[in-house]
């Protein structure tokens, strides 16, 4: 694209300080914010300077759209991140740059959890929902638990066939989030000197310690996904059978997409950080939800009345005819989205957009919360929970095949894992609507207590912790949940 932009003028933005740009300006809890006060000022694309490092701020639909999607080419590749790039050794998909190795990654990932291959996860996605429901209407005060074991064993299962776990201490779940928080630290800005002056990164081993150490830590790592890898790989060799998992697709493929055994291995073990909090945390905006407004969740229950009836419970073959719950799960997800901000992307190449020049490395950001509640896209009750928006006049969901909300991402680097996340959402509230009422506590002078609407800042945008009770909605709905459940265990 030939810029017509000669003297490279950047996008606006605010004024910041000499050499700190605007790093004490950003609100870093709730970055949002600040990008919707620049936006008044600056418009729907601006810039900011981070010490040096200029990040491109996307505020409206058609930038998106036209950068992100468009020019998806140019805009799909990540910051670097030296010291978690190390302890990964470059094979954490969601990190990668936009390389070869990325959209191998990405295509092997596109197989092995695509819209028609997921349907072989419905059974352990409908288990969990169940274990789920059982969990919250005999234990409500230990939700967060139920909530957290659910999608780990969903994820379990589906990466390697693992059965459910029982207690969060289990081995393989320490290792996990071990990893995570190892990597999660690693990440925080200026958490490591080398994020500050990358030119120590070609420092010689011996005199840098966190390379040291970064590297002794990917090979423990390495072992561990090689080993789970490995044993789902030998079983496809032998041609032994077993049941289908991300894992055992992936040793199937794994020549037609020209992948090593240390890269699936990876791939499968990223994907459980991927996949496990993002939707364990939309369960948990789903639950306060449900909570805060009673009439979604009789208007919900009425429709799982006239299709399901009260004799058995929901499942996947219900899914087209319960379009009120699957606007549910789309609401939840635009009105309290888990990464409210997305993940950076960076631009691959200089660029030229409405005259701006967009300079190679620009680390690019969009501000997801902001879209989610602009008028401009979903009307004057943008700020309002209201699955109906996703509905047309019969009822049925609008855009069919579109999800109709930035939780995913965008581009080239949209949520491999969208379907996986949608059809478990879609159970989980689809189970847990049927048989369970949900209602605020009653607080010490007797009114309910309405859980906080704001959310705790982090990576994740989660809600602050909070109670509800629960208690079975018709007779036989607690009934037909405990034999159900006796049959999986
Ligand atoms: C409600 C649940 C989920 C949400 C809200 C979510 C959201 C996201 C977002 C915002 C991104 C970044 C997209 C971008 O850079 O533009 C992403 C990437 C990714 N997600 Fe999800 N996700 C969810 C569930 C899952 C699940 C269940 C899996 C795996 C089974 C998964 C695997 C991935 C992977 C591997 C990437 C990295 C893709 C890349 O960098 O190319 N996600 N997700």
């Amino acid at each position: 694209l030939y810029c017509v932009n000669d003297n490279k003028k950047h996008p606006p933005g605010p004024r910041g300080l000499p050499i700190l740009g605007n790093v004490f300006q950003l609100d870093p809890d709730k970055p949002w914010i600040s990008y919707a006060k620049w936006k008044k000022i600056y418009g729907d694309l601006f810039q900011l300077n981070m010490a040096g490092q200029p990040i491109l701020v996307l505020n409206s639909q058609k930038v998106v759209e036209d950068l992100f999607e468009k020019r998806s080419a140019k805009y799909s590749g990540r910051p670097k991140w030296p010291v978690a790039n190390e302890i990964t050794g470059y094979l954490d998909l969601p990190l990668l740059q936009y390389s070869e190795l990325c959209r191998r990654m990405r295509r092997a990932s596109d197989v092995a959890l695509g819209i028609k291959i997921s349907s072989n996860y419905y059974r352990v996605q409908s288990d969990q929902a169940l274990i789920l429901t059982h969990g919250i209407l005999n234990q409500p005060d230990k939700w967060n638990f139920h909530v957290q074991k659910a999608s780990i064993s969903i994820i379990l299962f589906i990466l390697y066939n693992i059965p459910p776990i029982q207690s969060l201490s289990d081995a393989r779940v320490v290792f996990m989030e071990n990893l995570i928080d190892r990597t999660s630290k690693a990440l925080l800005p200026g958490a490591h000197l080398v994020d500050i002056f990358p030119i120590l990164s070609h420092l010689p081993l011996f005199l840098s310690k966190w390379k040291r150490e970064a590297r002794r830590d990917f090979q423990g790592y390495s072992k561990v996904f090689e080993d789970m890898f490995l044993s789902i790989k030998d079983k496809f060799v032998k041609g032994v059978e077993q049941p289908n998992s991300f894992s055992a697709t992936l040793a199937e493929t794994q020549k037609r997409h020209g992948m090593s055994d240390l890269e699936c291995a990876w791939l499968a073990g990223m994907l459980y950080s991927a996949g496990q909090e993002t939707t364990s945390t939309a369960l948990k905006w789903f639950l306060l939800c449900m909570t805060n407004f009673p009439h979604v969740q009789e208007k919900a229950q009425e429709e799982l009345d006239r299709v399901v009836g009260r004799a058995r419970l929901p499942s996947f073959s219900d899914m087209k005819h319960l379009p009120y719950i699957r606007a549910i799960v789309k609401e939840v997800l635009r009105w309290q989205v888990p990464l409210a901000v997305g993940l950076p992307h960076a631009t691959t190449e200089d660029d030229c957009y409405e005259g701006y020049f967009i300079r190679k490395g620009t680390i690019c950001m969009v501000n997801v919360m902001g879209l989610h509640r602009d008028p401009e896209i979903y009307g004057p009750d943008a700020d309002k929970f209201r699955p109906e928006r996703y509905l047309n006049d019969e009822g049925m969901i609008k855009d069919e095949g579109k999800d109709g909300h930035f939780a995913y991402g965008f581009g080239h680097r949209i949520c491999v894992g969208r379907h996986i996340a949608n059809n478990s959402l879609f159970i989980a509230v689809a189970t847990i609507l049927w048989a369970v009422t949900i209602s605020p506590v009653k607080g010490a002078d007797g009114n309910p207590v309405k859980p906080d609407l704001e959310g705790d800042p982090g990576i994740f945008w989660r809600p602050k912790p909070f109670n509800f009770s629960t208690k079975s909605r018709f007779d036989d709905a607690e009934i037909l949940i405990q034999q159900a459940w006796d049959d999986i265990h």
